[in-house]
């Protein structure tokens, strides 16, 4: 992608810079036709120094050298006054005080860390899903204290559960609710950061456990794939809204998580069974997901993918080494659709878990709330 826009360049800020996720919205922002990258932020041990001493960098991209110089600085708002937008790839460990005093500071945050992905008045947001969710900033900034402007967060999802919900949604959009899902994963060690896990425990293993994994992906895909609803009772005058985490056609969700030794792309083997009979083909699933188009797609965001879910149809793709770094990861693989004699229907995803996994959807998410005015541009 190439910077070149009619619009003035929208100064933005990242925050965790030299973490994996924060290098890779380094790369992708350094290319952003509307995006322009003001202030780095990251941990004591980096403020201070100058990004390329800072970091320690593992993209296979090289660094941009227009943040080669810049100094890294503390994660306080300060210095991040001028952003329209601050991407957040911040350690869970701080991101919760950290991104709540750049909210308090009117900052718009977007966030990967998971502390804020619960809260009801936060949209948390698969850019390729449910961008309506982003209708609730309005009340996260009203019910502020003292209430916001421009500030608010957003968060994007965990990584495998960005990958599951693009076809699930894709297929509850043609063929109604879904009621039971069954999912297992295969994690790539990019997810856990750097150096995450130590190479004598994932070398010639599987690690069949991830610490706090299944909770998220069966609760967030739950508030991602729901709706959200007015609620009667009102507040100062305003309508309320919330979440109604699928309430209305409750969804029965089992995932079991696997760390594997794959260094980028989170596979995931899924299952599902439709309320409505008879279910689809398999034909038709491949199909409907085939044709899935998002609606930051329809609606030009620069980064969203041009095909959301690319379904294959050799019996042995999608594969991470082959397949993470189509269209620079930014949609998702799919493959093996086929029948399943327990439920409906089963099939494969694979996911790039840095980019459409993280950094991707927050910038998406970032992009989605300028065309709909909700980010000062
Ligand atoms: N990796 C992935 O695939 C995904 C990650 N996420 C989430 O994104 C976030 C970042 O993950 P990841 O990039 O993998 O993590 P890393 O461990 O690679 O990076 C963490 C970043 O946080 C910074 N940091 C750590 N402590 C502090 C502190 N006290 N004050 C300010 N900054 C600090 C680090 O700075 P320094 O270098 O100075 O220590 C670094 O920039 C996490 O919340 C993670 O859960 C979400 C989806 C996918
Ligand atoms: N836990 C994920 C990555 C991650 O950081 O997820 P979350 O943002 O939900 O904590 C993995 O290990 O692959």
């Amino acid at each position: 992608m190439q910077r070149q826009s009619d619009r003035p360049p929208i100064k933005v800020g990242i925050l965790g810079a030299t973490g994996t996720v924060g290098q890779r919205f380094i790369t992708l922002l350094s290319v952003h036709p509307w995006f322009t990258i003001h202030a780095l932020g990251a941990s004591s041990r980096s403020a201070g120094k100058p990004y390329a001493q800072a970091v320690n960098w593992k993209q296979i991209a090289y660094m941009p050298s227009a943040v080669k110089d810049m100094v890294v600085q503390e994660c306080v708002p300060e210095p991040f006054a001028e952003c329209a937008i601050v991407f957040s790839g911040l350690d869970a460990d701080v991101a919760g005080d950290i991104e709540a005093a750049f909210r308090s500071a009117d900052l718009a945050v977007f966030s990967n860390a998971k502390n804020f992905r619960r809260d009801p008045h936060v949209p948390l947001v698969v850019p390729l899903v449910n961008p309506s969710h982003l209708s609730i900033l309005r009340q996260q900034q009203a019910l502020h204290s003292p209430p916001l402007e421009k500030g608010f967060i957003v968060t994007n999802a965990n990584c495998s559960t960005t990958a599951h919900v693009i076809p699930l949604h894709a297929l509850e959009a043609e063929f109604g609710p879904i009621d039971t899902l069954m999912v297992t994963t295969l994690q790539a060690i990019s997810g856990a950061g750097y150096p995450g896990v130590p190479s004598l425990d994932i070398l010639d293993n599987v690690v069949p456990y991830i610490s706090g994994e299944e909770e998220k992906l069966e609760w967030e895909t739950r508030k991602i794939l729901g709706g959200i609803s007015d609620i009667d009772s009102s507040e100062g005058g305003r309508v309320l809204q919330e979440f109604d985490m699928h309430a209305q056609t409750p969804l029965k969700i089992s995932a079991s998580c696997n760390r594997v030794p794959v260094t980028v792309g989170h596979m995931m083997n899924v299952s599902v069974k439709f309320s409505r009979r008879p279910p689809p083909s398999p034909q038709q699933v491949s199909e409907a997901l085939q044709a899935y188009r998002s609606e930051a797609q329809l609606q030009g965001c620069p980064s969203a993918p041009v095909q959301t879910i690319t379904v294959h149809d050799e019996p042995d793709r999608p594969q991470p080494r082959m397949d993470r770094a189509h269209q620079d990861g930014a949609g998702v693989n799919v493959g093996r659709v086929r029948q399943c004699p327990v439920l409906d229907i089963k099939f494969v995803v694979l996911a790039d878990n840095v980019s459409i996994g993280a950094a991707t959807s927050s910038i998406i998410n970032a992009e989605v709330a300028v065309l709909k005015g909700i980010v000062a541009s």
